[in-house]
């Protein structure tokens, strides 16, 4: 992360123009106790009245002139607090798309969603709003103990005995509260990710009546999050009327002590009401500094998350000097290729060659390893041993935008935007995808004949995760989605599991058109794979069990051809039965 000094040196000019702005306000704000000492002093005991319609037109001018610099003032803050926010939050943004696929697997995208809101938020607002008090209150209490100095030097005593003191209080206060708004910056976290779960996986929870437990999980941490506010406040309010007991406190003694002075001759009435006006003017910065060091704690302990999240790092990066792939034919290489994850081998010494144009079929029981062979293959993990080829080359040595964008992928796991199904099928490639790609996308994946029946075809809008659509569907538009790229590597993870046989067999129909595709097929149904140019068979430990055609598989009578007799078998014997 950039610190957070440097997005607001971006703004310095800006920044300069607000504080000016505030100091010019501040100072003319000042002016006005000046103006009533003289009033007291020259008119009132004086008898200067020809003093009276100036004082007056002075005090109409500095309520003006006031108006207009804290107007500059404000504006600037706010403007300048929304783009740093803006900054912060892209390049945070920015920094979570760029990490990888591991980071993702361990951090719940509630804690995310929280940093990228809430505390980009507070940040934005200790830029803002609480950062320009902080300066006011810095600037206009500095202008007035310079006045209050200028006034009377025995006087000025009492605001140097109550100033430190508060001060000492902000900084208790300030203490305890970064280390309640840390603990509140991660519940808020916790509640975030449990209400995202749990309406994302609302289907769920009502299909297993799980409704009380998730309540009942929700409050528990929605408890928590009240204790700590709870926390906030009371060590706030325990220190608010320390505060306010020194500033009620301090123009009392400024009456009693000035008025001695007085009496002896030391300063006039006039001062000393100018004094007592200067004494209430930093009595509401005094009264602020709870407020403002709450809110500045909350940034502070907002910019440390967010920090924490700046280390995490891409694990997988685009190499020095990637090799460019001008037009990539679609062969693939896996040599010996070894993937483990913690102490557990995932894929074991896996060896595959498919020409470019060609099929190959991936099978085997769940937990095999099928769909960790595409992850490595996107650079989604890192292999741990063997290596990984595209068109002859390694795949460490391409650029990670290169080597993905030469594979369109069917996911096991469809995921829909919400969004139209238009929208849905281009996923952002507005002009490189026109509409003639995407109506002929949808016909190769069957499904323009149910999108031709929505009332609003293509632009109909979809609900989150495809709601509102059946699983076939979404299936279909995620096929589409994936012929849409035309990428010269297709790959179709368990994609046409939900569909019915003909639509899967429809949809094999088109994809044996696409002859310059290469196209890896990932399937627990033998009608998926059976027209592969390979097919292999991976066994528990991520071993390659067996290898070859449908017909030499079928012929070795091992893990295929079981799989074949429990899907065909009932059929086969009942054609058996009728040919006798
Ligand atoms: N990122 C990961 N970290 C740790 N273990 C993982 C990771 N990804 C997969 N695994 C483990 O590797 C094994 C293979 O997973 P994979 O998803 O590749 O299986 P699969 O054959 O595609 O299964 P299915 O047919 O159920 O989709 C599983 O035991 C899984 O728990």
């Amino acid at each position: 992360m950039k610190k957070i000094s440097r997005y607001v040196m971006k703004y310095w000019y800006a920044y300069i123009f607000a504080i000016t702005c505030m100091v010019i306000s501040v100072s003319l704000d000042m002016l006005t106790p000046k103006i009533t000492g003289s009033f007291i002093d020259d008119v009132i005991i004086g008898g200067k009245m020809e003093l009276f319609n100036k004082l007056i037109i002075l005090t109409l001018c500095i309520g003006i002139g006031r108006c207009i610099f804290q107007y500059f003032k404000e504006y600037t803050f706010d403007i300048v607090s929304s783009k740093i926010g803006m900054n912060i939050r892209h390049d945070l943004f920015k920094h979570i798309q760029s990490l990888s696929i591991s980071f993702f697997d361990k951090t719940n995208t509630g804690e995310l969603m929280a940093r990228v809101k809430d505390d980009v938020d507070r940040i934005w607002d200790g830029l803002g709003f609480v950062g320009m008090l902080i300066i006011e209150v810095v600037i206009h209490t500095s202008i007035v103990l310079y006045c209050m100095f200028n006034i009377s030097k025995k006087l000025f005593i009492i605001p140097c005995i109550a100033m430190p003191l508060v001060a000492l209080f902000a900084i208790i206060m300030e203490r305890k509260l970064d280390v309640i708004y840390e603990e509140i910056s991660e519940e808020n976290a916790t509640l975030n990710t449990i209400a995202q779960e749990n309406l994302a996986g609302v289907r769920t929870v009502k299909a297993f009546a799980r409704e009380k437990f998730e309540i009942k999980k929700f409050l528990s941490h929605n408890n928590r999050y009240y204790e700590l506010n709870m926390k906030q406040s009371k060590a706030l309010v325990r220190y608010q009327p320390l505060f306010q007991f020194i500033t009620k406190l301090l123009p009392i003694a400024v009456i009693i002590y000035g008025g001695v002075l007085t009496i002896n001759g030391e300063i006039t009435v006039g001062e000393l009401s100018a004094f007592s006006i200067y004494s209430t003017n930093i009595v509401w910065p005094m009264e602020m500094l709870g407020w403002l060091t709450n809110s500045f704690s909350s940034a502070v302990a907002s910019t440390k998350k967010i920090r924490k999240l700046y280390t995490n790092v891409p694990e997988i990066t685009d190499p020095e000097n990637p090799v460019a792939l001008d037009e990539v034919k679609g062969t693939i290489d896996f040599e010996h290729v070894t993937f483990e994850q913690g102490n557990k081998t995932i894929l074991n010494d896996i060896s595959f060659h498919v020409e470019a144009g060609k099929t190959i079929g991936i099978m085997g029981a769940t937990g095999t390893g099928k769909s960790s062979i595409i992850n490595i293959l996107q650079r989604f993990y890192e292999t741990s041993e063997g290596s990984i080829k595209v068109d002859g080359i390694n795949i460490k040595d391409l650029a990670l935008k290169d080597l993905r964008s030469s594979i369109s992928l069917v996911m096991q796991d469809v995921f829909l935007f919400s969004d139209t199904i238009k929208e849905n099928i281009k996923m952002g490639k507005k002009y490189d995808i026109n509409k003639e790609i995407m109506l002929e996308s949808a016909s190769y994946a069957q499904a323009d004949s149910f999108i031709d029946k929505l009332d609003n075809k293509y632009n109909t809008v979809i609900g989150e995760r495809g709601v509102g659509l059946s699983g076939g569907q979404k299936q279909r538009i995620s096929i589409a989605r994936a012929l849409a790229k035309k990428a010269p590597i297709l790959v179709l993870d368990d994609s046409t599991s939900a569909l019915d046989m003909e639509t899967e067999h429809a949809i094999q129909e088109s994809l044996s058109q696409l002859e310059n595709t290469t196209k890896i097929i990932i399937a627990h149904r033998i009608s998926a794979v059976r027209h592969a140019d390979e097919i292999i068979i991976l066994s528990d430990g991520g071993n390659i069990a067996e290898r070859g055609t449908h017909e030499e598989l079928l012929a070795k009578h091992g893990l295929y051809y079981q799989t074949y007799m429990s899907q065909y078998g009932d059929y086969l014997e009942s054609k058996q039965e009728v040919t006798i």
